[in-house]
């Protein structure tokens, strides 16, 4: 029987802008058909970020969720609602659409990180749209917060409406935060850990990095865990290999990724998703469904 690895897929965020990528998914039309092609890729999470259809700009307001969830919904996928949102803004405006759409899946921050985008300005020296430059150049003096009381008050909103997370770690003390969580009951059952590499701010995306937080994660909470990766840009298709050699789970998407491969801007997730699919075909597994995942990870469907 070959191993069944959950591959998520993350449509959109709030790192990139559209004056980087022209595929970058803005307008919910844009967000829903990425998802519809991301799921019959084989993704079996749909990760979501909403946005302002005119700017691009990251939108965490209730309205902009609601433009795109209940078409995202009828993927059959597992719908993963941002807590995320931008490093911009405070944990009230971005907990409120998992809060209010109470999904099966959200993202956690496990910790707070200075948040270093400004080294993308090498690449795009001069974006179309003023705000993006803002952006990068602000992250110099960036700190993406979420402090245990932010942490205790997304856990505190959103685990009694059965939401289940997606544990966001992007350096080892926040495998440490995530154990302390646990010991203080705010964290039940088998947490699923995506961990993130190649983010400035964060661990790097070398392979020596990949076996620290898999050591560390396995270190903190033992074997009772779901272990994923991402790796952020042009390390993506890397780190999903090795995890998926070590066992582990995948995250792939334009949130975290714009190329399908060196100087080669991926025109959809379903591009790096079916990278990934030959990727397991090679080793002999094959992707989970969302129902498979729904049961691996213990949600309420
Ligand atoms: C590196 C990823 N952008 C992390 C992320 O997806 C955060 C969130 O949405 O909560
Ligand atoms: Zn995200």
């Amino acid at each position: 029987m070959s191993r069944k690895v959950i591959v998520t897929a993350a449509l959109t965020g709030a790192i990139h802008t559209p004056g980087m990528s022209p595929h970058l998914p803005v307008t919910p039309e844009q967000i829903v058909a990425e998802g519809r092609r991301a799921a019959e890729a084989g993704a079996a999470i749909l990760h979501i970020h909403a946005r302002d259809p005119e700017s691009g700009r990251p939108d965490q307001s209730v309205e902009a969720f609601g433009r795109i969830l209940p078409a995202l919904k009828e993927t059959g996928a597992v719908l993963n609602i941002t807590t995320g949102g931008s490093p911009f803004m405070k944990v009230e405006e971005r907990v409120a659409p998992a809060a209010h759409f109470r999904p099966e899946l959200a993202s956690l921050n496990m910790g707070s990180m200075n948040f270093g985008l400004y080294p993308m300005q090498a690449r795009y020296p001069d974006l179309p749209n003023e705000w993006e430059n803002a952006h990068l150049e602000g992250s110099r003096d960036l700190v993406f917060r979420n402090t245990f009381a932010d942490i205790e008050h997304v856990l505190g909103t959103c685990a009694p409406n059965g939401t289940r997370f997606e544990f966001e770690c992007y350096d080892t003390a926040h495998l440490r935060n995530l154990r302390h969580m646990i010991d203080r009951g705010f964290v039940t059952g088998t947490p699923f850990v995506q961990t993130v590499f190649g983010l400035l701010g964060g661990i790097g995306a070398d392979p020596e990095d990949v076996t620290v937080m898999r050591a560390m994660a396995r270190r903190q909470l033992g074997d009772d865990h779901l272990w994923s990766v991402l790796g952020a840009g042009a390390s993506q298709l890397r780190i999903a290999a090795m995890s998926a050699a070590m066992g582990g789970h995948v995250r792939v998407g334009l949130e975290d990724s714009l190329w399908a491969g060196p100087g080669v801007l991926a025109e959809s997730a379903a591009q790096q998703i079916a990278s990934v699919a030959s990727i397991l075909d090679g080793l002999g597994m094959a992707m989970a469904t969302p129902d498979e995942a729904r049961d691996m990870l213990g949600l309420k469907g």
